[in-house]
């Protein structure tokens, strides 16, 4: 019998014939199933240990020579028929696998422990620009000296043996944000790097939304801490006007700060209340609030008012000493009221405070540490006092952390009509006395440029209304009441009597300091129904030769 046959009758092994140059000259029906993709020459079929197997299948494989035949037989393993199916399994998984990689929204790609990319999804191509026959099988060292990439992540994690995140550049413009991770096998050594990719400028405009959504978020905060404040009537700031709302929030937002603070702005606007909106609004709101008028209190005197004195500091010193505001207002805020009145000197000692956060009362060495927040407000200019050399610069700008500055009421229109009925109600709550103004008063108002800012407005608004005798107030017992020329409309003055401006506001204004002073009983009375300081109501006076009777 021909060894073929005999070799087509073995049924339960493969078994195929070589020739001395390994080329196969006659295999039974198993060898054909397992090797169903052999070629002619087997090299790796016959190796020395014979344990490597060509095949698809785990088998045993033996070769001997049989006359000028090398035989080899093919015995598959008991465990071939599970273990094939594993492997069935095992590919179902893979595909599976590569199917979840390539429906990721986020970039993937994949190499090998040597650096050479074995895998990409279609989204790394859409974020990179870069398709994968381009890449699979691509070196990552010959791409970054190439300079399709600037720095490879895998190269990167392979190095230093971690996973890694860096931002990529491609030289396809595109910008990623990229994140190395080794996986390894059971020894620990890496064999693969998954790399997820993410488009930076997707990222950008996820941000530049979130930090929209946070400016909203913050508007709506201050809106809403707004509202909660101006339900407590006792402290409510109206503010519709643009101006008066930008004032507000900037308070609102710097109250959190513990910084320094100057509020500025003409007389009588309502820098004493936005300092105390700061105050209230800030952690130390359960602390005190320590107003001082430097402006008010004689300079001999303000610098034992600010600091306290030991006893026997100087002559009409109590004996006990005392202390000063600034310990009065330790752990609160303390607010320097006309803040440019203050004379250099203690100008100077203002500056050692805030620089050391300590005072020294006066006629003392020991220095007392003391927290307080420092919010000054003035009238003046102080930038132009610092210009002049009548205000320190260090102070200034120590001072000056955060500024504030309020408009003049002429300058806010929208606010007057709410101002007037917001003081309307806080006359009936405290006189019991409803009033209320009719279209021409409202319009006058408008067209007024108050001077004398919100607290001429709302003087006015009392003393008219605790007058009049009737429910609605008419534009005649305002002027009876104020002998001030506020029409409901503009003005109208006939040509022969035209004068400068300058002059005609002049001939107004001593008229009106005239009227006043013979009014009320003392100067300073008149300059409080005016609103004015009563060093500005004498100097007018002197300029107008207007003298008190
Ligand atoms: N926006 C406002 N809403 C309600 N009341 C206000 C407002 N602004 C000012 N007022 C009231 O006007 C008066 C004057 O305000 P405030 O004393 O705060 O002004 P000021 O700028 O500190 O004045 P000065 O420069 O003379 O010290 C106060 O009675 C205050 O309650």
């Amino acid at each position: 019998m021909k060894i073929e046959h005999f070799v087509s009758k073995v049924d339960h092994i493969g078994v195929l014939l070589l020739n001395q140059q390994k080329k196969i000259l006659f295999q039974n029906k198993l060898a054909k199933q397992y090797t169903y993709y052999l070629g002619t020459i087997l090299d790796s079929v016959i190796s020395e240990d014979n344990s490597f197997c060509i095949l698809d299948y785990p088998a045993e494989i033996s070769t001997f020579n049989y006359n000028q035949y090398i035989v080899v037989c093919v015995n598959p393993r008991d465990d071939f028929v599970r273990l094939s199916k594993e492997k069935e399994t095992l590919q179902e998984l893979r595909q599976e696998l590569n199917e979840v990689i390539n429906s990721s929204f986020d970039g993937i790609v994949i190499s090998d422990e040597r650096g050479t990319i074995i895998h990409q999804n279609p989204s790394y191509e859409k974020i990179t620009g870069l398709s994968s026959e381009e890449l699979i099988g691509r070196s990552l060292k010959e791409l970054e000296d190439e300079k399709v990439i600037d720095e490879s992540s895998s190269l990167k994690a392979l190095r230093d043996n971690k996973e890694i995140t860096i931002i990529q550049k491609i030289n396809t413009g595109a910008s990623v944000l990229i994140s190395a991770v080794p996986i390894r096998n059971k020894n620990g050594n890496i064999k693969k790097v998954v790399n997820n990719v993410r488009d930076l400028s997707e990222l950008n405009m996820l941000e530049t939304e979130i930090k929209n959504l946070k400016k909203k978020n913050q508007a709506i905060h201050e809106e809403l801490e707004l509202l909660k404040h101006q339900k407590s009537p006792e402290d409510s700031i109206i503010a519709h006007s643009e101006g008066m709302q930008e004032v507000l929030n900037r308070a609102l937002r710097v109250a959190h700060i513990d910084s320094s603070v100057i509020v500025q702005g003409p007389s009588g606007v309502g820098k004493e209340k936005i300092v105390e909106l700061i105050h209230k609004n800030s952690i130390r709101s359960e602390k005190p609030l320590i107003k001082v008028n430097c402006g008010a209190i004689p300079e001999a005197l303000l610098e034992s008012e600010l600091f306290g004195y030991i006893s026997g500091a100087f002559t009409g010193a109590s004996q006990k000493g005392k202390a000063g505001l600034f310990e009065a207002a330790n752990k609160g805020t303390i607010l320097l009221d006309e803040i440019g009145e203050m004379n250099k000197d203690l100008q100077v000692k203002l500056l050692r405070v805030i620089q050391e956060r300590e005072i020294t009362r006066v006629g003392d060495t020991r220095p007392i540490p003391i927290d307080v927040r420092i919010i000054a407000a003035t009238h003046r200019n102080l930038a132009e006092m610092v210009e002049i050399g009548t205000f320190r610069n260090d102070l200034y700008y120590r001072l000056n952390v955060i500024p504030i500055h309020i408009p003049p009421l002429k300058n806010r229109k929208k606010d007057i009509i709410p101002l007037v009925y917001h003081f309307l109600k806080d006359i009936k709550a405290k006189y019991a006395i409803e009033r209320k103004f009719s279209e021409d008063v409202l319009q006058s108002f408008r067209n007024y440029d108050w001077p004398g800012n919100v607290r001429e407005l709302q003087n006015l608004v009392e003393r008219v209304a605790v007058m009049s005798t009737e429910p609605e107030v008419e534009m005649k017992d305002v002027q009876k009441e104020l002998q001030i020329n506020i029409n409901p409309t503009k003005p109208t003055i006939s040509l022969e009597e035209v004068k400068s401006l300058k002059e005609q506001i002049e001939n107004h204004e001593a008229a009106i300091i005239e009227d006043m002073v013979g009014k009320y009983p003392s100067i300073r009375k008149a300059a409080t129904a005016l609103s004015v300081d009563q060093s500005t109501l004498v100097r007018k006076m002197k300029k107008y030769g207007i003298e008190k009777h």
